[in-house]
């Protein structure tokens, strides 16, 4: 059980105060207190959670911008982690701006200049003889369960970051809790430290990270294989998830571990499986069917790449299409234009190779002033009825590209998905006025509703890998923390192939299919496309409930849970912020 109410603990007095695992501040009972040492070291009135809560919001809200909010909030995150979540649930929807995109941007921009103390496992590439014993020292007795990492390189659409990284795997990390239930004491944030090329970081004398260009090549990998390795070798059973890296070794990573341990491309398989809950979604409220768009990719990175696979393979699976006709429906764009062959072996990755487009295709079609088949070309030719941004490149769909997709289809399916909100490909609230409030619209970061011509708000759905990654994650850690490694071999004979990819790409299918079911545009086609992030708590048990379920009914899990006692299995297992009562022992927890 996650929710002891009766907790044994060995800390006392300044000891216990200073941890925020433990700490309870003035809500020590009386009897607490006195067993523990406290009498002394606290005001004499015992509060409540309620009162604590609401003293805590008073002084967030005293905080005059978001940044300053996100720092006040780190601060209570090291000092009373119930309160800490317990607020953050309380206020959802206003404060997961606030720790996540597109505030922690700013945060990890600036991560050298607002360092307070350590947020998680720092492993940097000289320290690399003693990763084992600095490693230990963060796990050992705490039976993790998640380890969230980053090597800092692509931070969220701001880039190279260095060490500023833990703070994305740390807010990942806290998303995992507050939305998905798993116990905070039992997740684990970690930032490989290769350097950066990032000069600014590197000319700044407060940088706190190793002041070094970024490791390449064999000492990257020996350094990143040495740290899975070691999480391999003392958690096994973990969930391993990768968060903001360069998309050369997103990909490699994941084909290197994904037979071995149970590894999650967070901006590869979440994004995808997100998106593909927003274009089922979105198809629904034009009743068609995914196998009937056309899709445009403009950037094919982690997230382009991941989300063109997903459609693709959701396609295949639902619509019975072949593999190569679905794949056909794609068109991805990046820096040099449309990836096509001319492009030639320089300016295309070997990831891509599949969605490559022949250039007989192109022949006819003039190119921009680079040179190149843009976006615009290639929507006046393709006429797309899905356009999906994961560029980096702010205000890329203009009024005459918007404008050109709504000439195209009726409801043109239009969804800037980069973060943090600076970085939009557009402001909806323009795709929406330029379209007459035709475009069905989602977006990486929160964005306040659009205005429809009958004068009703359109609320802009957030169609960020949040809202589906802690369900994902917490079903694969339900099931898996039987027999992970079995989970692998039985799944191969259910998914595609045997590996632990396919068997949670198959996964992640279902979840991602039962939060398209949970899409308010499906009973009404003017509201989001996704649930609202308030409701995220509520959609994600929904997810890990759908995984769970798939991974008993195919036999990938050692558990004999039944379909009908499921939720409350999972339900059993969630972890959520409440105060126990404490006893003193010597030999309990610290
Ligand atoms: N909404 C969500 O859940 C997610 C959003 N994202 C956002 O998507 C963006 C990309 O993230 P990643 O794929 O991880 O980064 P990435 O660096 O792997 O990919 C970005 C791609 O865009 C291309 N690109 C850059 N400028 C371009 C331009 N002017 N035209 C066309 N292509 C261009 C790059 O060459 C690269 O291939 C970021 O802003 C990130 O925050 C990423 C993951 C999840
Ligand atoms: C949301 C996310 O993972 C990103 O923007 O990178
Ligand atoms: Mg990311």
């Amino acid at each position: 059980m996650s929710n002891e109410t009766v907790f044994r603990v060995a800390l006392r007095g300044e000891e216990l105060l200073n941890n925020p695992r433990f700490n309870k501040g003035t809500a020590f009972t009386v009897p607490e207190r006195k067993a523990f040492g406290l009498t002394g070291r606290l005001p004499s009135k015992v509060n409540t959670l309620d009162e604590q809560c609401e003293r805590a919001y008073q002084q967030l809200e005293n905080r005059d911008s978001d940044i300053r909010k996100n720092s006040f909030l780190q601060s209570l995150k090291n000092q009373n982690m119930v309160l800490y979540y317990t607020l953050l649930t309380r206020h959802l929807r206003e404060l997961i701006p606030v720790i996540y995109t597109p505030t922690e941007a700013e945060a990890i921009a600036d991560y050298s200049h607002l360092f307070r103390r350590s947020e998680g496992l720092y492993l940097t590439f000289p320290d690399q003889d003693s990763m084992e014993e600095d490693f230990l020292e963060q796990t050992k007795g705490k039976n993790i369960d998640l380890v969230v990492c980053s090597d800092s390189e692509a931070i969220l659409g701001i880039g190279d970051q260095g060490v500023g990284g833990i703070g994305i795997s740390s807010a990942k990390s806290v998303i995992y809790s507050l939305i998905g239930g798993i116990n905070p004491a039992q997740t684990l944030s970690v930032v490989l430290d290769v350097g950066t090329n990032n000069e600014d970081l590197l000319k700044d004398h407060l940088y706190v990270g190793w002041r070094n260009k970024r490791i390449r090549g064999e000492e990257y990998d020996k350094f990143v294989d040495k740290f899975v390795q070691l999480v391999r070798k003392h958690i096994p059973q973990c969930l391993l998830h990768f968060e903001d890296f360069g998309v050369t070794n997103a990909q490699t990573l994941l084909r290197r571990y994904r037979d071995t341990h149970a590894v999650f491309n967070d901006d590869i398989q979440g994004t995808g499986a997100v998106t593909l809950s927003c274009v089922m979604a979105a198809v629904g409220v034009t009743n068609s069917k995914l196998s009937e768009q056309r899709y445009i990719i403009y950037g094919a990175g982690s997230a382009g790449l991941g989300i063109a696979r997903q459609l693709r393979d959701a396609i295949v699976s639902t619509d019975s299409m072949p593999v190569a006709e679905a794949t056909a429906l794609f068109y991805l764009i990046d820096k040099h234009g449309l990836i096509k062959q001319s492009l030639g072996k320089a300016n295309i990755r070997d990831d891509l190779e599949e969605f490559v487009r022949p250039d007989e295709e192109w022949v006819e079609v003039k190119e921009n002033g680079a040179g190149e088949i843009g976006l615009l070309e290639t929507i006046r030719k393709i006429k797309p009825t899905v356009l999906i941004g994961c560029s980096t490149h702010a205000g890329a769909f203009t009024e005459e590209i918007v404008k050109a997709m709504a000439d195209g289809c009726d409801r043109p399916i239009i969804l800037p998905l980069s973060n943090p909100s600076k970085l939009v490909e557009v402001d909806p609230k323009d795709a929406n006025d330029w379209t007459q409030g035709k475009a069905l619209l989602a977006t990486g970061s929160p964005f306040p509703p659009a205005k429809m011509p009958n004068g009703k708000d359109y609320v802009i759905a957030e169609c960020n890998n949040a809202l589906i990654y802690p369900g994902l994650g917490f079903g694969a850690i339900i099931t898996k923390s039987r027999r992970m490694t079995d989970t692998m071999i039985i799944a191969g004979a259910w998914a595609v192939s045997s590996d632990l990819a396919s068997c949670l790409i198959a996964v992640f299918f279902l979840g991602a299919r039962r939060l398209a079911s949970l899409s308010p545009a499906l009973k009404d086609p003017d509201d989001a496309l996704l649930p609202d992030f308030a409701d995220a708590p509520e959609v994600n048990f929904e997810v890990a409930v759908a995984v769970a379920e798939q991974a008993v009914e195919e036999g990938s899990a050692n558990i004999t849970w039944k379909t009908e006692e499921m939720r409350d299995k999972v339900r059993q297992h969630l972890w959520r912020p409440i105060y126990g009562e404490y006893v003193y022992d010597k030999d309990g927890m610290a």
